[in-house]
């Protein structure tokens, strides 16, 4: 088979967004290659981001329940738990999801490529290997799919073994007493409970004045508590003016004439797109300074025939989202007519406790002037809650105080992530099925977590008649 031309789809990135868009072509019966620099498949998602970080927060969250339970605590100190133990384990996770992912293109047959990518035309893609090869892929259409990387500030020296990115923690060979977080985005806020969960103390440097203000301000604030209370500091409304890092540690220096000192610190403040050496100046394309490409409602360039989704083009920015965007995409390539849009993404964020949500928030409904109520079940009073001994967090759904119609949900704490979902399945019911009345009338089991819809739907009922 001639592989320099041919291709109906050549895929650049093998992230969630570019592998979802091969699958979608392969079986629409398109012939797709994939090309990715790196020699394994799963993209940043699987390798640096989601995927370790999650597996490393799994572990996390068994020292922590350990020191809850009576006949644990004293078994397992989590200052003795080593970082380095705890990356082992989650590169095991790695691994399988390599497995996983890269035997999808061998059942679809679409031909992998290890190198880097470089667009040479809106119908040619080069693609050099680490070896020196180099072959010349012609195509109908080309998918841009390179994701993000840590924004990384010229002034802030990441070669220093003491300064860490996302990336970078991921190969830290010590275990710090006292770590510095700067940047209190979701990143920052994930990483920040794995350190105090393992005893570490940090202090967390925000340049906003709450944490994730784009969530409800109740959720924010109980975030806020608990990173407190597992010993975190959080510092709002700072800046760095610079970093001085030596074999000992690293002081940060703030814009409010703060100076922080710590073993080490992670860098957590942005992400930027993966758009440069891509041959875009081929293209006559520009991103903007964040690295990220501008797409239509089709996620095609300002280029006919060359797409682009996930990271690379921005909000929001998550493994979830950009899965169904590359399926999307790849979709349109393969059916023409409209391409479904990626709506309503429901938030995940793996803190400790978790922290999910979907829909509108409090502040955002009163800005709009709807007439909402709240139902509120606090998982003290679930009996799941109590069996688990994870009796911190709440449920809380907003919904129209007129039509009952649900406009949106907000969780935190344990198993938060999973029972959003139960909400939304509702919300994404056509009016009148999407109303609060399906959480009052449907039997739940019991006991579980979802029985919290059943307890806040009748609070919010009862407040409703009052
Ligand atoms: C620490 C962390 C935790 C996260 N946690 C979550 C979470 O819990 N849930 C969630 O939904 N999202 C999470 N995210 C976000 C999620 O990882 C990203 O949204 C997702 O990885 C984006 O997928 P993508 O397909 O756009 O690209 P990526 O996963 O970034 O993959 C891009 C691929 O393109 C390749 N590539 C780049 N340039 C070239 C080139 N020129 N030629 C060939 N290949 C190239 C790269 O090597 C890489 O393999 C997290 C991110 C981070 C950093
Ligand atoms: N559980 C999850 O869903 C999850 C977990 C981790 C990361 N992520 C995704 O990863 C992305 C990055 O997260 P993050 O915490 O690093 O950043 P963020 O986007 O939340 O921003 C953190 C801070 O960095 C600043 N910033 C962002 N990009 C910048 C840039 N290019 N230049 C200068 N400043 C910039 C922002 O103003 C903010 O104050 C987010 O889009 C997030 O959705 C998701």
């Amino acid at each position: 088979m001639d592989i320099s031309s041919g291709w109906d789809l050549v895929v650049l990135g093998s992230g969630p967004a570019g592998e979802a868009a091969a699958m979608q072509a392969a079986k629409g019966g398109l012939r797709v290659a994939m090309v990715d620099r790196d020699d394994q498949m799963g993209g940043n998602c699987t390798h640096w981001g989601t995927i370790p970080s999650k597996a490393l927060r799994h572990q996390v969250r068994q020292v922590v329940r350990s020191q809850r339970n009576p006949l644990l605590r004293g078994l397992i100190s989590p200052r003795q738990v080593r970082w380095q133990d705890l990356i082992q384990r989650s590169r095991e996770v790695v691994d399988s999801q390599v497995q996983v992912r890269t035997d999808f293109y061998v059942r679809n047959r679409v031909r992998l490529f290890n190198g880097q990518g470089r667009i040479e035309s809106a119908g040619e893609v080069r693609v050099d290997d680490q070896a020196g090869r180099q072959w010349s892929l012609r195509t109908r259409n080309i998918l841009i799919a390179t994701g993000s990387r840590p924004y990384r500030p010229a002034d802030v020296d990441f070669d220093h073994p003491r300064i860490y990115d996302s990336d970078t923690i991921l190969e830290m060979k010590h275990t710090p007493r006292n770590m510095i977080v700067y940047g209190a985005g979701v990143i920052g806020c994930e990483y920040s409970c794995l350190f105090t969960g393992l005893g570490i103390r940090v202090d967390l440097v925000n340049n906003r004045q709450h944490l994730l203000d784009f969530l409800d301000a109740e959720i924010s604030d109980a975030l806020s508590y608990h990173l407190r209370d597992q010993g975190a500091t959080i510092r709002h409304s700072e800046e760095y003016t610079h970093i001085e890092a030596d074999d000992d540690g690293v002081t940060l220096v703030l814009r409010s004439g703060k100076r922080l000192r710590a073993d080490a610190l992670m860098w957590s403040n942005g992400r930027s797109g993966n758009t440069q050496n891509i041959g875009l100046e081929n293209l006559g394309l520009k991103p903007n300074s964040r690295g990220q490409l501008a797409v239509d409602e089709r996620y095609q360039t300002e280029v006919a025939g060359v797409y682009a989704v996930g990271d690379v083009i921005g909000w929001p920015s998550l493994a979830s989202a950009s899965y169904d965007q590359g399926r999307f995409c790849a979709q349109g390539i393969v059916e023409g007519g409209p391409v479904k849009q990626v709506t309503d993404v429901p938030t995940g964020i793996y803190t400790i406790p978790g922290i999910s949500s979907v829909g509108r928030t409090e502040q955002e409904l009163t800005e709009a002037r709807v007439p909402y109520e709240v139902g509120q079940a606090f998982f003290k009073n679930l009996a799941r809650a109590q069996i688990t001994g994870e009796r911190v967090g709440m449920l809380k759904i907003l919904f129209h105080r007129e039509t009952l119609e649900v406009l949106g949900i907000h969780c935190f704490g344990y198993q938060a992530m999973e029972i959003v979902h139960v909400g939304q399945a509702v919300m994404r019911q056509p009016a009148p099925n999407n109303t609060l009345h399906y959480f009052v009338d449907t039997t739940f089991n019991y006991p579980t977590m979802a029985e919290g819809y059943r307890v806040a739907a009748i609070n919010g009922m009862n407040r409703v008649s009052r």
